[in-house]
């Protein structure tokens, strides 16, 4: 076996059981209906049993369920095929610990703190890493140091170190303490808006076309969030249109990167496949960053989906930070280290080194007083100690 902080490789894995190839877990009535018309036509091109044979699958999988051996065999092999064939050979992620994650510290985080976390993060290969935000310290306290952190970082060049700005008070602030990227971040449901930025969805994109022409005109790049993309704590599921119209909207405005946020992590691959179908009609895929909670549990098998669609840039936090104080009971982001972890063992490049990143993840933890919030980490730091 490779080191202990390298995955196992897809042939280092016990055989595939077909049948963990299951449906997505809630897809919609069209969805399914299009999975069954496929299985239908890969039933009639791909098999010439004499017996009769039920088919089952999705659009990724299939299986023949009363399949002679020789029919099974032929399925088996073309198995990881049919299921990575389309996934990207890099995929970048944003590193969103230092702002997603440290905003919800119910403790004070020391200034010095946060500059090494971001310091750490940078040199285990992390090319972006978002620093703070530059909000009203009387509704986030947590990061009313943002000044000092963005003031005290040592820039790398070619590492972007993105700063969320609510409004044109925050651009200003950001500019004048060094910001070269910035990000806006609206909102799909219309209460999470109120809640997070108060004001309505309209009213933050009026606020946001002044925050993004002022960030045009100083030539800084620009990521735009949309959050509650599949799920809102007082509306419930959110319509994947409406995440396409406000992500068009962002897109439309400027934002070089549109990331999608599933701020409660309720999404699983169904709802996640069906927001990203109507987002991808409306802004080029390869524009688009995922952007899990891991509430549910479903981060990896979300990203994975995402990957799939065409998806390659992924957010996520180091040792799982985080949560919003504006949605009550969401936890952290999907932990980088997972997150990198499934992605090398898929074959997939990140220019990370899960070692350093570990560091990283030891030292916030350890400062916080918490056991790390990353899987990986957790188990390849009891198999070494
Ligand atoms: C947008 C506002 C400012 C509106 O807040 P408001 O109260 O409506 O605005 P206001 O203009 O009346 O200002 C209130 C006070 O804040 C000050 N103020 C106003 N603006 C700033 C500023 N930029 N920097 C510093 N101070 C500021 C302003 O000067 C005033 O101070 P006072 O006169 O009372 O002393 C406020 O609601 C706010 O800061 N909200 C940010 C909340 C936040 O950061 N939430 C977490 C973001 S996470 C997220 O959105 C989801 C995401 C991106 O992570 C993706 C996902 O997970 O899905």
């Amino acid at each position: 076996m490779s080191s202990l902080a390298e995955p196992l490789g897809l042939g280092d894995l016990p055989k595939l059981s077909i049948s963990r190839l299951g449906s997505f877990s809630q897809p919609s009535a069209r969805r399914r209906a299009a999975a069954d018309d496929r299985t239908t036509r890969e039933y009639n091109s791909s098999c010439n049993g004499d017996a009769p044979m039920v088919f089952h699958g999705n659009s990724h999988g299939w299986q023949c369920r009363q399949a002679n051996s020789a029919c099974d065999a032929v399925e088996l092999r073309d198995l990881p095929r049919k299921v990575m064939w389309d996934l990207p050979s890099f995929v970048k992620i944003v590193e969103v610990g230092p702002r997603d994650g440290l905003q919800n510290e119910k403790g004070n985080v020391p200034t010095s703190v946060k500059i090494q976390l971001i310091h750490k993060l940078v040199s285990a290969g992390l090319s972006v890493v978002e620093a703070t935000s530059f909000v009203s310290p009387k509704w986030v306290p947590q990061l009313a140091d943002a000044k000092e952190v963005l003031k005290g970082i040592h820039q790398v060049l070619d590492v972007r170190y993105p700063v969320l700005t609510p409004n044109l008070r925050g651009f200003e602030a950001a500019v004048a303490a060094g910001a070269k990227e910035i990000a806006v971040f609206a909102s799909a449901s219309e209460s999470f808006s109120k809640s997070n930025i108060n004001c309505t969805i309209e009213e933050s994109l009026v606020r946001y076309r002044g925050v993004t022409a002022a960030a045009k005109k100083h030539g800084l790049l620009i990521r735009g969030y949309v959050s509650c993309v599949i799920g809102c704590p007082v509306e419930g599921a959110i319509d994947p249109s409406k995440v396409a119209y406000v992500a068009k909207e962002l897109y439309d405005m400027g934002c070089s990167e549109i990331s999608l946020g599933d701020t409660i992590g309720v999404g699983t691959p169904g709802s996640v496949v069906d927001m990203l179908e109507a987002v991808i009609s409306s802004v080029p895929v390869d524009k688009i960053a995922v952007h899990f909670h891991d509430t549910y549990g479903q981060a990896l098998a979300n990203i994975l989906v995402s990957l799939q669609m065409g998806i390659s840039i992924v957010d996520s936090s180091v040792s799982g930070l985080g949560g919003c104080p504006y949605a009550k009971g969401a936890t952290g982001n999907v932990a980088t280290e997972d997150v990198v972890y499934m992605l090398h063992g898929l074959g997939i490049e990140t220019n990370v080194d899960l070692n350093k990143l570990m560091e990283a993840g030891d030292y916030i933890s350890k400062h916080l007083g918490r056991p790390l919030g990353s899987r990986t980490a957790a188990a390849l730091r009891k198999l070494t100690s």
